[in-house]
């Protein structure tokens, strides 16, 4: 008997939960129809553009589900005790820029709450990686956490750093502050004017914006200050951009970074995690030397990670979506958990790709 497509990509689903609840995890199944308040409060407005918001049925908004973590984070945190293992396989929903292809699709996933961080992590790897191995993925990997650390230890100001930390997950928009605070981008004419003059409001015309006049003033302190502030070192520009196109193989990134760390002793401690995590994926027989690490890896994944993050594609098939994907997400559960968050770390297989990339 052939199944319709859909059938077979929710068999395969199952298949992979069976296999999930097997390494010991308890099932979750979260709504398909979730509140909107928090999803918004925690990726910002920018989701409405990719995700499915509905009026709902208390009156405010609600979402249909675009991905499982948040909700298995609020579960989670609703009930404690760690560790703790879940696993689920359903739906999500996203909007995709290119039409064709699926705005709803199934995912099969496995989260681990709690543990230490290198063994979670390596235990969560080599669990999805096992999964879809006989499709020889291409493997990419990466840390946030090397990424925001350097940005953390940046000598500039305080409001400067904090731009930057801002928008790590968008990399136009970082380059373009780097550029901005290293003075490698002159100030536009019209605001070094703006900025220099005794009154700036003095040939404004009439107010007819929404922010007040005292919202615009604070803005304009905020914009001399940062005039005013002295530019970055062109050393500590070359060192972010030095871990931004590291591109090899794991353990030689991680010699690199020991390298850079010297310079920029910020980022020793996300080292020194990345270096236990390789100690704890080498003892589960996954050689350092076949993942490779990519400095910039996760800047256009999900904006909570924070640390470990990889990507399983079919090399054959670049056509189609990553067959995995997954990461560490403890400010996550800070965020959710008011402050008082947990370890935690999962990933998602695709059932669909894995049944495309065999076809
Ligand atoms: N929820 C993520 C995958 C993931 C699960 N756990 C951690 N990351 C996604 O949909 O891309």
């Amino acid at each position: 008997m052939t199944l319709p497509p859909k059938a077979t990509e929710r068999a395969e689903a199952e298949r992979l939960l069976a296999l999930f609840l097997d390494h010991g995890a308890e099932r979750v199944e979260p709504d398909l129809l979730l509140p909107a308040d928090t999803l918004l409060d925690l990726y910002g407005e920018d989701i409405r553009a990719r995700a499915f918001v509905t009026p709902g049925p208390d009156g405010g908004e609600a979402m249909l589900r675009p991905d499982f973590t948040v909700p298995v984070v609020q579960w989670h945190m609703a009930r404690r005790g760690d560790p703790a293992r879940y696993a689920y396989a359903g739906s999500i929903f996203r909007r995709q820029p290119d039409p064709s292809r699926p705005h709803e699709y199934l995912q099969a996933g496995f989260e681990l709450f709690g543990h230490d961080a290198a063994e979670a992590d390596a235990e969560v790897f080599d669990l999805i990686h096992a999964q879809v191995a006989h499709l020889r993925p291409r493997i990419v990997t990466g840390d946030t956490g090397i990424l925001t650390a350097a940005v953390m230890g940046l000598e500039t100001t305080a409001d400067r750093r904090n731009a930057l930390l801002r928008h790590i997950w968008r990399p136009l928009r970082f380059r373009a502050l780097l550029d901005r605070f290293s003075g490698k981008t002159p100030v536009a004419p019209a605001r070094a004017d703006l900025l220099a003059a005794a009154d700036p409001f003095a040939e404004a015309g009439p107010e007819i914006g929404l922010r007040s006049r005292t919202e615009v003033e604070t803005r304009l302190a905020a914009l001399r200050a940062d005039a005013a502030a002295p530019p970055l070192a062109a050393r500590d520009v070359a060192l972010i951009d030095d871990i931004l196109s590291l591109s090899a193989p794991s353990d030689a990134a991680l010699e690199r970074l020991r390298d850079i760390a010297v310079d920029l002793p910020a980022i020793t401690p996300a080292t020194d995690g990345l270096a236990r995590r390789l100690d704890a994926l080498d003892a589960r027989g996954i050689a350092p030397a076949r993942l490779r690490f990519e400095g910039s890896h996760g800047r256009s994944t999900m904006e909570y990670y924070d640390g470990f993050v990889f990507t399983l594609s079919l090399p054959d098939r670049p056509d189609l979506p990553p067959v995995a994907t997954g990461g560490r997400y403890d400010a996550l559960t800070r965020a959710l958990g008011g402050g008082d968050g947990m370890r935690a770390v999962g990933g998602v297989i695709r059932p669909g790709v894995i049944l495309e990339g065999t076809a």
